[in-house]
């Protein structure tokens, strides 16, 4: 049976079986080679507009959970996997996979070879793509057309679509020792969780707000999420970052946050071929040497050398880590002010990255700041 097609805008096309919702789908195709923890891939509002590829053949073995979500809904735009679950099998699972991405109108397309798509989308770069289900599937002219007319994801400005509607605020565990003003450009649930588990008060503030609005909570920090598109788009978010850095106020980024960092300290951002989406890449921390197994999806990096000192509107900054595969500019950090990012994410079950030292840094800066 092929009743579905993923098909590239440089005209290549795959053909399959619908999954999840029937429809038309477009988006960036990318792969991410994680083998565990899809639930939360799904979930990461960073895969905002992307169809997403699993390298991992069997997805769906351990169904869906109502534990595992990193946000309210699934983001990825598509999702392309070679050989679904047939009888999804977990003591948390509530109901299958495919049912879950139908429920949430996410089509997807199954049965393909996913390893030539893999190593296609590695020759040639991501690309933009469309999933197509549910129609007619004979005219692939017509439908890398359509594929060619969709947005392309350098220049896309995403953190608006996936930004919260309003501020809410995560409680402290425990004892509450600090505040924190958590600039919301897609956050995924784990990172408030991993504050609060510090005694940190979560302020998550909506992209719109003002420097005035991160004032108003008294904050003892400001964090920068995660989040999809490009980040040379982020004018106000790194505008609100260089007032911070100006007061000296504790900064910590992730992913997205990171390149929102390095650009407000004068560095550029690019697009890379393929990018980096997996929870097992190894990370070199520039000023110990040691290695960490990291959890990532990103598609942009920072401009530099891994190592590289640059005098910055700030003071004087480093860029910190760095992927040993590639060389990937991985964190940067500011030596003469309290500011530090890193290009990965703490995830909660979903792999054998420890994002705690991370966060107990972020604290020790709260602390010496004081
Ligand atoms: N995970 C993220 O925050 C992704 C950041 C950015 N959208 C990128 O692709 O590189």
């Amino acid at each position: 049976m092929t009743n579905a097609a993923l098909v590239l805008e440089d005209g290549r096309v795959f053909r399959g079986e619908a999954y999840g919702a029937t429809g038309v789908s477009l988006g960036e195709v990318v792969f991410s080679t994680a083998m565990t923890g899809y639930q939360e891939t799904l979930t990461d509002p960073s895969y905002h507009r992307q169809i997403v590829v699993q390298t991992a053949p069997q997805i769906g073995n351990t169904g869906w959970n109502d534990e595992d979500d990193e946000s309210s809904r699934i983001w990825v735009a598509g999702y392309v996997v070679r050989d679904p679950a047939r009888t999804p099998s977990n003591w948390r699972s509530k109901r299958g996979l495919d049912e879950e991405l139908a429920k949430q109108g996410v089509v997807g397309i199954a049965g393909i070879d996913t390893r030539t798509l893999t190593r296609h989308i590695r020759e040639q770069g991501a690309m933009r793509a469309g999933v197509f289900s549910g129609g007619d599937l004979t005219d692939d002219a017509s439908m890398v057309e359509q594929v060619k007319t969709s947005a392309q994801m350098l220049g896309a400005n995403l953190a608006v679509d996936v930004t919260t509607d309003k501020p809410y605020v995560v409680e402290a565990i425990g004892e509450k020792k600090f505040t924190v003003a958590a600039l919301d450009l897609g956050i995924k649930s784990n990172t408030p969780r991993m504050m609060a588990a510090r005694g940190i008060e979560v302020h998550v503030l909506p992209l719109t707000s003002t420097f005035e609005d991160i004032l108003a909570v008294s904050p003892d920090g400001l964090f920068l999420s995660n989040g999809p598109g490009d980040p040379a788009t982020q004018d106000h978010a790194i505008a609100l970052t260089k007032e911070a850095l100006g007061r000296k106020l504790p900064l910590f980024g992730i992913c997205f946050g990171n390149q929102i960092l390095g650009r407000a300290l004068g560095r550029g951002t690019y697009k890379m071929r393929y990018g980096h989406r997996g929870i097992n890449i190894p990370v070199i921390d520039v000023a110990t040497g040691k290695v960490a197994i990291t959890s990532q999806n990103h598609g942009f990096a920072l401009e530099g050398t891994p190592g590289e000192e640059f005098s910055s509107e700030f003071g004087r900054a480093v860029l910190s880590h760095y992927c040993p595969n590639d060389g990937t500019v991985e964190g940067v950090r500011l030596l003469d002010a309290p500011a530090f990012s890193v290009q990965y994410h703490p995830e909660a079950a979903a792999g054998p990255h420890d994002a705690a030292p991370l966060f107990d840094e972020f604290v020790t800066l709260m602390n010496e700041a004081r």
